[in-house]
Parts: structure tokens; sequence; C-alpha cells
């Protein structure tokens, strides 16, 4: 984007879904024709539910759904500059006390945020012994189905309970985590850690509702149903594609908005399979790898 005239500036402030948004055009993502995307998604969410905004950009997802539905946000936007204006954006609209953020690549914070909110047991807010995250927000379609693979065992033992490589991301949280009122972090985190409280965990699951996740995405496909389920499908490690499809009440493609002669946007929701996420990562990775070998 470039000024033709007038005052180089390309600061914006910008008002949608009742919430304020303040961000330098050069340097992030904004595209107001998203509107009715972000109201669609964010009318599925019901009042208090948490969620989990893997791109979150300067908010548009995030900020309404704390404003409007007072949701607790785990927002992350690997662009310093959106986690800048995110970060203020969230000062403007008040809702600190709902909204935490992120500065990291999307998988790790899958895996992190997961972890976490599984680990920082019980919910005030609830009964619940454990909580999960109610939806997923997977804005980034020019790649975000290949992030799928990071739910590829994300409540297998090993993800949950091992110490993390990058130690960042987790100090980060902890510290934020002191910050949103709602969540007290809990003092004895390693009563989680034995055998025993993952079968209660495993047990917990039974009967729990797997997180929504809305991931979007382009194709150029005539059948984009199917060419969209068959990638998810692929970066979830499932030999049958409609598995996704299973809990039909739940799974959809929905259009979103042409952006080429021959390309359009797409939305895909469906509800994270509790066999996918306990899969086994490094067998699944072994596999994987094995397969390449002898292809
Ligand atoms: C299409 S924008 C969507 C932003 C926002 N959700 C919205 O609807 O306006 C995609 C965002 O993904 C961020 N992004 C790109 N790669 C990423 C990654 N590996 N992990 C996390 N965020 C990433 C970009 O910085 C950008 O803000």
């Amino acid at each position: 984007m470039e000024v033709l005239a007038g005052e180089n500036n390309l600061v914006a402030t910008v008002r949608e879904s009742n919430c304020i948004f303040k961000f330098d055009f050069s340097k992030v993502y904004w595209n107001s024709r998203l509107q009715n995307e972000h109201d669609r998604i964010v009318n599925t969410f019901k009042k208090g539910q948490f969620i989990c905004d893997v791109m979150a950009g300067v908010g548009p997802f995030s900020i309404p759904a704390a404003k409007n539905k007072q949701c607790i946000v785990y927002a992350n936007d690997l662009n310093p500059m959106s986690y800048s204006a995110l970060v203020e954006n969230i000062k403007l609209n008040k809702v600190g006390k709902l909204v935490i953020p992120f500065n990291i690549d999307g998988r790790r914070f899958v895996k992190s945020s997961f972890r976490n909110l599984v680990l920082k047991a019980p919910n005030p807010r609830s009964d619940s012994k454990y909580q999960l995250f109610d939806h997923v927000v997977m804005n980034l379609p020019a790649t975000a189905l290949e992030f799928l693979d990071s739910f590829v065992g994300v409540f297998h033992k090993s993800s949950l309970f091992s110490v993390p490589s990058e130690q960042s991301s987790d100090s980060e949280s902890n510290k934020l985590h002191h910050n949103l009122k709602t969540i007290p972090s809990t003092t004895n985190q390693s009563t989680f850690l034995s055998e025993e409280n993952y079968q209660d965990f495993i047990d917990f699951l039974k009967t729990s509702n797997m997180p929504l996740i809305h991931v979007h995405c382009f194709s150029k496909s005539e059948d984009a149903t199917s060419d969209i389920i068959n990638r998810a499908a692929h970066s979830l490690c499932l030999t049958d594609p409609t598995e996704i499809l299973d809990l039909k009440e739940s799974s959809s493609v929905t259009w979103v908005r042409k952006v080429a002669p021959n390309k359009d946007m797409y939305c895909l929701t469906f509800r994270l399979l509790k066999s996918v996420a306990l899969m086994d990562p490094l067998n699944t990775q072994l596999s994987q790898h094995l397969n390449i070998i002898i292809l």
C-alpha cells in the first residue's frame, strides 16, 4: 500500500461490531470486507465461552468476542506489529481482563494454549474439572489448513505434560494469567503430571464437547467442499476424510467471498475429533516420515 497524495500516514481508526480498532494499514492486515464473516463466527459463540484465536491480527474476532459475549480469549499473532496493535486495541476496548495476547507461531500457540488451559483447571466460572476451548478460529486462508496438524496429539500425554523445548511462551502465559483474574493460576500444577491424573483427564474428555474449529481457506476447485475436506483430513492424519463430516450437526463448509475470478474463500467448521487429539504425535510423525521414504 502506498500514499499517492497528502500526509504519509496510514494509521486508521475503524469501528466494527461495536468495537474500535486502531492500526497502521501499512504494517498489519485489515479487510473491512470480512466484517460479515467476523460477525458470523462471533455470533456462534455463547456468553463466557473460551476462544482460541490463532491468527488474531489486530483483533476483529477476539475483541468483539470479549466485549459483546464476555468470552475469555487467547489471541495470538506472529507479526509483532499486529501484536502491538492487538494489545492497544485490547486497552481501547477495555477488555484487558478477558483477552490474553500472544506473539508466537500459530503451531506452537495451539499446543501451548491447549496445554495451559487444561493445566490451569479448575475453572471458577463452571463446575467443570478441566477447561477446554469451546472454539478455535484460524483465519490465515493461504495456509491455515496445513496448521491443522498442530491438533494431532494435542491431548496426548506427551503434549500435555512434557516440558516444552521453548519456555518463553509458557512463562509469558503464566505472567499473563496473573492479569486474567477470572482464571487464577493454580498453585499445584505438578499434581496433573501423574499417570493417575492423566487418566482422570481422559475420563473427563469422554463426556466433554471437543472444541469447534473454524478454519479459513481458499479453493479453486469446482467441488470446493471435497477439496477442502480432503486437505484438512490430510493435515489431521485421517485416512477417511468423511470422518470430519461425521458429526453433521457441527460440520460445514461456508462460502465467505470471492477473492479472484477463479478463487473463493471458505470457512470449514468441524468439531475436533477425540481420536485426533489423543494420537501419539511421535508415532504419527514417524509413520508420515516412513511413508515419504517408501514413496
Ligand atoms: C488474513 S490475516 C487475519 C487477521 C484477523 N484474524 C482478521 O480476520 O483480520 C492473517 C494473520 O495471520 C498472521 N500470521 C501469519 N503467519 C502466522 C503464523 N505462522 N502464526 C500466527 N500468525 C500468523 C498474520 O500476521 C496476519 O495477521
